[in-house]
């Protein structure tokens, strides 16, 4: 990463992403496959359904042999046998007769209509039928959904609810994708204390491995907050070498701009595999990104004032999750929106300014939420969306079509 100008950010989400691959595919338990890509072109093993059956609570009858009923004309059937979901027995329907039968049951032999319960008496020994159903009526065929061979789901769809249950309905209990990408979550600042632990006059609580952790879950990642870290170079070497054992990848917050204290650049600056430089954006300008230890385990080093760590996140360790999981697109697609009110917007610098964004019957619109100030979660907490305003642009009109990247969606 130069140090002698600021890189765009877009530039540094391609230094990230074109530096990682995706993880490994391996066959997972359908649930832990959900929400992410599937590793294999998926053809139907079987039928769906596999047999001929019922879709009513009724009698399997004849069509021939009840297509005269009605209220005034009743035809009256005697009652042979019964089948019920789940039921293995084989049934061979004679003419002139009726099979009590249950929904999802397999249809006998030579059935050609289901007659439901309400257009009957509901007998057990014989039924008197009043309306008649028509040829194949309420009978559910073998493959009248899914056939043998049809493809299910193309390589590198996402596995969402529907596509597990129809996987799971044709017996796959497992399913080739990449595994979640694990996150190593680590704080730095002596400041920081635990939350539900005493907090001195000048320390405050540890707000940045909570947000980065959750939004790792949020994106998908099994994310392990290690918390607070010293600001000690050898410990804070120590506590990131032990924790590599469980990465794909690190993130850290704190100790990256140009106090006398930040730890995460000194360490790391040393080892000449992680590089530490300023992107023209606001919030998030002192960005880091390499790899360390023996398995050359790729680290995101985020700012630490909590707006800039959670922008970073979005903005970087977003496409970078996505990339390891094989997700495309890596970055958040952005929309535009009606701006309600006007701005201005630092020279030189992409913003990512707070906002809340809505839809209503006259389009999209957002409005920008708080001061600027990178310190600010209880404002950044109000928001729902960040409006990105353009480095060359320094001031926004209200009523102006503007970008938006709206939080909290799948894309
Ligand atoms: N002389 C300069 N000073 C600073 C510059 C600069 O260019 N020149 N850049 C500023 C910008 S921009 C940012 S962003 C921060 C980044 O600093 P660090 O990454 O080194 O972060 P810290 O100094 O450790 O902390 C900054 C701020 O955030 C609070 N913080 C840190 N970690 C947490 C946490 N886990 N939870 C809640 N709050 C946290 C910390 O107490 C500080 O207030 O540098 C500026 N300075
Ligand atoms: O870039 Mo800092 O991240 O503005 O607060």
């Amino acid at each position: 990463m130069p140090t002698d100008r600021l890189s765009t950010v877009d530039e540094h989400v391609e230094r990230i992403v074109e530096s990682l691959v995706p993880l490994h595919p391996y066959d997972q338990p359908l649930l832990e496959a959900l929400g992410l890509p599937v590793c294999e072109s998926i053809s139907a093993p079987m039928d769906l359904p596999s047999f001929d059956n019922s879709a009513m609570d009724g009698y399997a009858v004849y069509y021939d042999d009840v297509v005269s009923a009605s209220l005034d004309h009743p035809v009256h059937l005697p009652v042979v046998g019964e089948m019920a979901a789940g039921q293995t027995k084989h049934i061979a329907l004679s003419p002139g007769t009726a099979v009590r039968i249950m929904t999802g049951a397999p249809v006998p032999q030579g059935s050609d209509a289901i007659v439901p319960i309400e257009w009957t008496d509901g007998g057990i020994a014989s039924v008197r039928i009043t309306q008649a159903p028509q040829r194949d009526q309420h009978v559910r065929h073998r493959g009248e959904d899914v056939q043998t061979g049809d493809v299910l789901l193309e390589d590198g769809s996402i596995l969402g609810p529907r596509q597990l249950g129809l996987l799971a309905s044709v017996g796959r209990s497992q399913v080739r994708s990449r595994p979640r990408p694990r996150v190593v979550i680590m704080s730095t600042g002596a400041e920081l204390r635990e939350p539900g632990t005493a907090l001195g006059h000048d320390s405050i609580y540890d707000a940045n491995s909570y947000m980065l952790a959750a939004a790792a879950r949020s994106a998908g990642a099994i994310a392990y907050r290690v918390g607070i870290v010293s600001d000690d170079p050898g410990e804070f070497g120590d506590a990131l070498s032990d924790q590599l054992v469980r990465a794909d990848l690190v993130v850290t917050s704190g100790g990256v701009s140009k106090g006398a204290y930040d730890v995460v650049k000194e360490v790391l600056s040393e080892l000449g595999t992680v590089s530490f430089g300023e992107v023209a954006m606001q919030p998030g300008k002192p960005q880091g990104f390499g790899f360390v230890g023996e398995d050359a385990t790729p680290i995101i080093t985020l700012p630490g004032n909590p707006v800039s760590s959670y922008v970073s996140f979005e903005v970087f360790v977003l496409p970078a999750l996505r990339r390891m999981m094989g997700r495309l697109p890596y970055r958040r697609p952005m929309v535009r929106a009606l701006c309600s009110q006007g701005f201005s917007s630092a020279p030189d610098r992409e913003q990512y300014v707070r906002a809340q964004f809505g839809i209503d019957g006259k389009g999209a619109h957002v409005t920008p939420v708080g001061g600027h100030g990178s310190h600010l979660l209880g404002d950044l907490s109000e928001a729902n969306a960040l409006i990105v305003v353009p480095a060359a642009v320094t001031s926004v009109q209200g009523g102006s079509q503007v970008q938006v990247l709206v939080l909290d969606r799948d894309f």
